[in-house]
Formats: structure tokens, sequence, C-alpha cells
């Protein structure tokens, strides 16, 4: 039978995606995703088994190093730099951008364990106690297309990303305004291949564009051949 565009359209894949789910801001990415429709199922995870299972992950905001801890202690540290060596789909928001760069400043005495894979390094709390949160509007990359629609990204105990190492690093946005000492242009988030990274909060906003664009991401990796949990 001969198949016209129509009937490619129809059988669109179906993704399954995780949030880790160890501590912080997961369950508002999940109801983000879950209203998404190329997306089968959102669910938390806190296993290594479910890593297994899903084939994009979100890290959220919470506590890095809160969050490190618990995964090191759940087994979860390893199977997640595996994911991520895999080259599978994951995106990290404010304390999940920190856990997945590859470098981390001021972070606790004696180091912190980080999942790694964004060629990237991270300022942590860049913002100090004066200016613990502030909501911005940003123009990002591939996602906002006018000064009409600018995205508002809601910061809280924020990194920035004070240095790009690697040309495979695409920067996605940057502050407009200078923030207390840290000045305009700061870069706030950016794209390696399928790994995504924000400093701020999307899922605290009415405002699932960069949702989509995730979606969209791992939609691509997967019809360039990469296998899937089906
Ligand atoms: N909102 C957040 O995720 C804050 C990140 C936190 N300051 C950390 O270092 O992990």
């Amino acid at each position: 039978m001969v198949r016209t565009c129509n009937d490619f359209q129809q059988v669109q894949p179906q993704f399954k995606f995780g949030v880790l789910a160890l501590q912080g801001a997961f369950q508002e990415h999940i109801h983000m995703l879950q209203n998404i429709s190329q997306v089968s199922s959102a669910i938390p995870i806190r296993k290594a088994e479910q890593l297994e299972t899903i084939d994009a992950l979100i890290i959220p905001g919470g506590e890095s190093t809160t969050m490190a801890l618990i995964a090191e202690r759940s087994g979860l540290m390893e199977p997640l730099r595996k994911f991520v060596r895999d080259e599978k789909p994951t995106w990290g928001t404010c304390a999940g951008m920190i856990l997945l760069a590859n470098e981390a400043n001021k972070v606790k005495k004696g180091g912190q364990d980080l999942i790694g894979g964004l060629n990237i390094t991270v300022n942590r709390n860049q913002f100090g106690s004066q200016i613990d949160s502030f909501e911005s509007l940003l123009h990002i990359n591939h996602i906002t297309t006018s000064s009409d629609d600018l995205f508002p990204a809601i910061f809280i105990r924020a990194p920035i990303i004070s240095s790009i190492n690697s040309s495979n690093v695409e920067v996605l946005a940057r502050l407009e305004h200078d923030i207390g000492e840290t000045d305009a242009s700061s870069i706030v988030a950016v794209r390696q291949g399928s790994l995504l990274g924000t400093a701020f909060h999307p899922e605290l906003t009415n405002d699932d564009r960069i949702h989509k664009y995730f979606v969209q991401l791992t939609q691509d990796h997967y019809n360039t051949g990469k296998g899937r949990n089906e």
C-alpha cells in the first residue's frame, strides 16, 4: 500500500517521560508533561529500574546537594550517569541543571557529586540571599519569536552558567537585565544535543513552551533512529 503524508502524521510516536522524584518540584513537571499530546506517560522516577522504562528524563529544581545525596543512597547516581551517557534526552531545571553540569562552583565543602554530561561550568546560588528569587522575561532561542512573547522565567536561589566548555553547547537564553551584581547577558539556558539546561523553573509558570520544546527534541532524537521503549 502506498502511504501518504497523512498516514505518517497519524502514527506519531508517543513518548514515555520520567521526572526524578527524590526531592524538589517534580510534581509540577509531571502535570505539565501530561498535557502535551506526544507524551504517553509521565512518571516519577525513584528507582534505577524505572530509568529503563522511559525515553526522556527531567531533573527538577530543589536542592542539588540533597538530591545527589539521596540519588547516591538509592543507587541512582551511576544509572543516571549512564542514562545521560547513552544520549537519552535529559533536561535539568535549576538544581537539575547543576547536577547535569560537568563542573560546579560555589559547591559545599568537600565538593559535590554531579551527574555531568553538559559541558558547562555553573555557579551555584549566583544571586545570593539578597535576591533569593525573582521573575524575568527572557528571549529564548527556538522558543520565543518576538518581544511580545518573551518567556516568564522564575529564578529561585538560581545558578548561572559561568562558562561554556565546548562548541557543542548552544546558548539558548541570557539575562536581559542586570540582577544585583549579576550582569545582563549572563547565560541562563543551554542545549547540547538532546541535553537541556535551564537555570530557572518553567514548571512553576503556566507557559509550557519549553516543555513542548523538550518533547520536540525527544521526538527528533528518536526519529533519527535511536532505539526507544515500545
Ligand atoms: N531552585 C533551585 O533548584 C535552587 C538550586 C539550589 N540553590 C542548589 O544549589 O541546588
